[in-house]
C-alpha cells in the first residue's frame, strides 16, 4: 500500500474521534438515562466505534512513516486504548458481567463479527525490539549454562530408575535396528522392481515433459506457501518498518540541527529585541504609573507576561491585584472549608431524616463516569486539527520530516530559553534601575530563594517514600538478579505462542440468548478479547496502564486443557514481558525460611518493576488458598504466599506494569472470600463450543497437511467432540499426523475415523464438572451480584443492603 493510503486511513480515523468527541464531550452535561437496555445499547455503540478507530490508527501508526504525523498518531492511538478499557469498565458495571455481546448491534452497523477484534499494537514488540533480542539472548545464556532444568513453562521430567534407562535404550536400539533393516529391504525390493521392469520395457529414457508433468502431480512438501502478493505485501511492510528508523533518526538529528541554526543566527536578534522591549516597558510604566513597575516572577512567565498584549497599567494593576489577593485567597479558603463542612453536616442531617431518599436520587440514572483519557484525545486531536488537517504535504513524496514546522516548534523553545537569560539580566537592570533613580534600597528577591527552599522540602519528601520501601539488595545489579532468577527457575522462558495461535471463534447468538434471560457460554474468542483489554494494553502501554481502570491481578480458570497456560505465554510474548514463576510447586523448598522468602519476593518485584512489563504467574492458584491442603502435598506448602500476595499486590504502584497471572483447574479448592479478594478479575475459561472446535479441527489439521483434507468430515469430527478440550484435540491430531501416516496421506486419503481411537483415550470434560466450575463462579463477588440482579430476585432482602454500598461509595466518588 502507499503513503497515501495510509495517511487517507489516518486522516478517516481522525474525522470519526472527532465527531466521538462532540458526542461525548457536549457543552451541557448529558442528563442521566434511565433506560439500563437503551444505556447498554449507547455503550456497545461507543465501544464498537473506538474499536473501529483503534484499529485503522494502529495500521496507520504501523504503516506511516513521517515521524512527526506518528507522534501525533501514537497521542490519539494510546488515547483510544484507554478509552475503550474505560467503556468496557462501564460496560462491566452496567452489565455485571465480564462479557459482553455486540451481535444486534454489529448488524445494525452492518459489520462482521471481526470487526470486534481489538488489535494489539505492533508497536508494543517492534518498538522495543533490540532490548527484547538482547535480553532473550542473554536468557538463553544462562539457561544453556544451567542445563534448562526447570526453567522452561515445559513440566519438568521425573528422573528416571537404571533399570528403567537401560530398558528405555534397549527398545530404541531394537527400534533403530528395525527400521535400519526396513529401509535396507525396501531399496532391496525397489532395486528388482526396476530390473524387472527395465527387463520387459528395455532401457526407455522419459520424454522430459511426461517427466516433468509426473513430478508436478505430486505435492510440494510445504503446501502452506504463500502467494505472490502475499510475500509483496510483507516486503513493502517490512521496508516501510526500515523507512521509519531511517526518518526517524533523520528527525532526531534535524532537531538538533534546526535548533542550532536558530540559536546561532536568529538568537542576537531575539535578545537585543526583548531587551529593547523591556526596557521601553520600564519607561512607559513610569512615565504612566509615576514609578518603576516590579518585574513579573518567574511563576508568572516573566517577561512574557508583560507582552500579552495589554496596558502598562493594566499589567503593573494585575501584579498589585496578585499582591493583594493573596491573603484574600487564603481567607477565603477557610471560608470554603468551613462551608464545606457545614455542607456535610447539612447532608448527614438529611439522611438522617429522610433516610434513603438522596441515594434512590443518584441511582436513578444512569451517567458515564468521568475519563482520564478523553482530555488527552481531545487535545491531541487539537493538534491534528490546527497542524496536519489543512497542510498540504504533496511535495513530501517520500514523507520524511517537515522542517518548516521542527523551525516552528524550536524558534519557540528558543524564544524562551532567551527569555530566561534576559529576564534574569532586565531583573537586575531593572533593580540598579530603581536604586539609581527611585532611590529604592535594594531588596533582594524572596521568592526566588524561597522556591529554592521549596524544592528542597519536595526532595526530602522524596526521599522519604523511598526509605520506606526498604532495598534487601543495594548493592546488587539488575544483571545479577536476573541471572539467580533464571537459575532458579523463578525467571522461565515463555513457549514461544502469539496470541492468534489461540483458535477460538464469535459467539453470534449472545445478545439473543440474553434477550431470552439465558446467560450464554462464553465463547473462547471473547476470553481472547478480555486477555487483550485486561493484560496486553496495560502491559503495553504505559500511559493505559497509568490511568485506565487497574487491573492488578488475573485469574484464569477452567478445565485442563483449555488453554490457560498458552494464554500467559501469549501474554508475555505479545508484550515483551518477563515472565516469574511462583506457582506452589515451583517454589516449594527454594529460599527457605521467612526471611528467605522475603528476600526472593523482594528480588521478583525488583527485577519484574526495572524491567517491566512483567507478568507474574502462579499456577494452581487455588493451592495458595486451600481450604484445607491434602496430606500429600503438606510437605510442599503450598500455603506460602498467602500473607504475602495482599502486601504484593498493595506495594504495586499505577506506574508499575506488573500483571500477576493466577491459572486455576480446580478454583473451588480455595478458600473464596481470601481467594476472590486477591484475584479481582476473574475469566472462566469454557470448553469450546461446536463452532470453535470446527475451526480448531480444521486448522490443527490443514496445518500439518495443507489442502490435502477433502475426505475429511470435519462437521462430525466437531459434533462428536463435545466435552474435549482443545489440549486433547492436539494431542490427538498429534498422535494420529506423526510422520508416517504423514507420508501416506496422498495415497491414502485423511479421514475423521482415524481420530476417533486417540479421543477415545482421552476422558472429556463432563457436564458436571462444567457445573461446578458455573456454581462456583456464581459464588465470586461478580457472579453474586449478576444472580442478585438477574430477574426474580428483585425481592431478596438482600438486595437493599447492596444498593446501600453501592450509593455510599458513588457518593464518595463524587465527593472526591
Ligand atoms: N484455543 C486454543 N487454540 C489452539 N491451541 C490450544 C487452545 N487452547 C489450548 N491449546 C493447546 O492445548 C494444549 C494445552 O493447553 P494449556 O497447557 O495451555 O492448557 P491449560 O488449561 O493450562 O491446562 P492445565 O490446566 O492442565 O495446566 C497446548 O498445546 C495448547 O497450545
Amino acid at each position: 500500500m502507499s503513503h497515501t493510503f495510509y495517511n487517507k486511513m489516518w486522516v478517516e480515523a481522525q474525522q470519526n474521534l472527532g465527531q466521538l468527541l462532540e458526542q461525548e464531550m457536549p457543552l451541557e452535561p448529558p442528563k442521566p438515562e434511565k433506560d439500563r437496555m437503551a444505556t447498554a445499547q449507547q455503550l456497545g455503540t461507543l465501544y464498537i466505534r473506538y474499536v473501529q478507530i483503534f484499529r485503522n490508527l494502529e495500521l496507520a501508526y504501523d504503516q506511516i512513516t513521517q515521524p512527526q504525523k506518528r507522534r501525533v498518531i501514537k497521542a490519539v492511538l494510546d488515547g483510544v486504548m484507554g478509552r475503550i478499557l474505560e467503556v468496557k469498565n462501564e460496560l462491566v458495571e452496567l452489565e455485571i458481567s465480564e462479557f459482553q455481546y455486540f451481535d444486534d448491534i454489529l448488524q445494525d452497523m452492518k459489520m462482521g463479527p471481526e470487526s470486534l477484534e481489538i488489535p494489539i499494537p505492533r508497536y508494543f514488540i517492534k518498538e522495543k525490539m533490540k532490548v527484547l533480542k538482547d535480553r532473550e539472548r542473554i536468557l538463553s545464556q544462562i539457561l544453556d549454562r544451567v542445563g534448562a532444568k526447570n526453567t522452561d513453562m515445559v513440566k519438568t521430567l521425573k528422573p528416571m530408575s537404571l533399570d528403567e534407562a537401560v530398558r528405555v535404550i534397549q527398545v530404541s536400539e531394537r527400534a533403530r535396528q528395525g527400521r535400519l533393516r526396513a529401509k535396507f529391504m525396501k531399496e532391496i525390493n525397489l532395486e528388482e522392481k526396476r530390473e524387472r521392469f527395465a527387463k520387459t520395457q528395455g532401457e526407455i529414457t522419459l520424454d522430459p515433459d511426461i517427466a516433468a508433468q509426473r513430478i508436478q502431480k505430486v505435492p510440494p512438501p510445504h503446501f502452506y506457501k504463500k502467494s505472490i502478493a502475499e510475500e509483496i505485501a510483507q516486503k513493502t511492510e517490512t521496508l516501510r518498518s526500515e523507512l521509519q528508523e531511517q526518518h526517524e533518526a533523520e528527525y532526531q538529528h534535524a532537531l538538533i540541527q534546526i535548533k542550532d541554526t536558530i540559536r546561532e543566527k536568529e538568537g542576537p536578534n531575539m535578545k537585543a529585541n526583548l531587551q529593547d522591549q523591556i526596557r521601553q516597558w520600564f519607561i512607559e510604566c513610569r512615565h504612566v504609573t509615576g514609578k518603576f513597575p516590579d518585574f513579573p516572577s518567574e511563576e508568572d512567565g516573566g517577561s512574557s507576561a508583560i507582552f500579552a498584549q495589554k496596558t502598562p497599567e493594566q499589567v503593573a494593576a494585575e501584579i498589585a491585584a496578585k499582591e493583594e489577593a493573596k491573603p484574600k485567597k487564603k481567607k477565603e479558603k477557610g471560608k470554603k472549608d468551613k462551608e464545606k463542612k457545614k455542607g456535610k453536616k447539612d447532608k448527614d442531617k438529611t439522611k438522617g431524616k429522610k433516610g434513603k431518599g438522596k441515594e434512590e436520587e443518584e441511582e436513578e440514572g444512569w451517567k458515564i463516569k468521568p475519563s482520564n483519557f478523553l482530555p488527552d484525545m481531545a487535545s491531541a486531536n487539537q493538534t491534528y486539527e490546527s497542524v496536519w488537517q489543512q497542510r498540504d504535504d504533496s511535495w513530501n513524496l517520500h514523507q520524511t520530516y517537515d522542517a518548516q514546522l521542527i523551525k516552528e516548534s524550536k524558534t519557540k523553545e528558543v524564544e524562551d530559553e532567551v527569555r530566561i537569560q534576559i529576564d534574569e539580566l532586565m531583573r537586575q537592570e531593572l533593580q540598579n534601575l530603581k536604586m539609581a533613580v527611585d532611590k529604592e534600597k535594594n531588596k533582594k528577591k524572596k521568592g526566588g530563594k524561597g522556591g529554592k527552599k521549596k524544592k528542597k522540602g519536595k526532595k526530602s519528601g522524596k526521599k522519604k517514600k523511598k526509605k520506606k520501601e526498604k532495598d534487601l539488595t543495594p548493592d546488587r545489579t539488575i544483571d545479577s538478579l536476573y541471572e539467580e532468577l533464571v537459575t532458579e527457575g523463578l525467571l522461565i522462558k515463555p513457549k514461544s505462542i502469539k496470541l492468534s495461535d489461540f483458535i477460538g471463534e464469535y459467539s453470534y447468538l449472545g445478545t439473543t440468548l440474553r434477550q431470552a434471560d439465558i446467560e450464554p457460554m462464553p465463547s473462547l474468542s471473547d476470553v481472547k478479547q478480555l486477555l487483550v483489554l485486561y493484560g496486553i494494553l496495560p502491559l503495553g502501554c504505559e500511559s493505559v496502564h497509568e490511568k485506565a481502570p487497574s487491573v492488578k491481578t488475573l485469574l484464569l480458570a477452567g478445565p485442563s486443557g483449555v488453554g490457560k497456560k498458552m494464554l500467559v505465554s501469549a501474554l508475555c510474548n505479545e508484550t515483551g514481558a518477563n515472565l516469574f514463576n511462583l506457582s506452589p510447586s515451583n517454589i516449594s523448598g527454594k529460599y527457605p525460611g521467612k526471611s528467605g522468602l522475603q528476600m526472593m519476593l523482594h528480588m521478583v518485584l525488583k527485577v519484574a518493576r526495572q524491567l517491566q512489563p512483567s507478568v507474574i504467574w502462579i499456577d494452581d492458584a487455588e493451592k495458595t488458598f486451600y481450604k484445607k491442603v491434602p496430606k500429600t502435598e503438606k510437605q510442599l506448602d503450598p500455603k506460602r504466599l498467602k500473607k504475602d500476595l495482599p502486601k504484593i499486590l498493595k506495594s504495586l504502584k499505577p506506574e508499575d506494569r506488573i500483571l500477576i497471572v493466577g491459572t486455576s483447574h480446580r478454583p473451588f479448592d480455595a478458600e473464596i472470600k481470601p481467594f476472590c479478594k486477591i484475584y479481582k478479575k476473574i475469566v472462566l475459561l469454557p470448553r469450546p463450543d461446536y463452532a470453535a472446535r470446527l475451526v480448531m479441527w480444521k486448522q490443527m489439521i490443514s496445518q500439518r497437511v495443507g489442502s490435502l483434507t477433502a475426505s475429511m468430515n470435519f462437521s462430525s469430527l466437531a459434533k462428536i467432540t463435545d466435552g474435549f478440550t482443545p489440549g486433547q484435540i492436539v494431542q490427538a491430531v498429534e498422535s494420529v499426523l506423526n510422520d508416517r501416516r504423514f507420508g501416506q496421506i496422498s495415497r491414502k486419503p485423511l479421514t475423521a475415523v482415524e481420530f476417533l481411537g486417540s479421543l477415545s483415550r482421552q476422558e472429556p470434560v463432563y457436564k458436571e464438572e462444567e457445573e461446578t466450575f458455573k456454581s462456583w463462579y456464581a459464588k465470586t463477588p461478580l457472579g453474586k451480584k449478576r444472580s442478585k440482579a438477574m430477574p426474580g430476585a428483585e425481592e431478596d432482602t438482600g438486595k437493599d443492603k447492596g444498593k446501600k454500598k453501592a450509593g455510599k461509595t458513588v457518593g464518595k466518588k463524587k465527593k472526591k
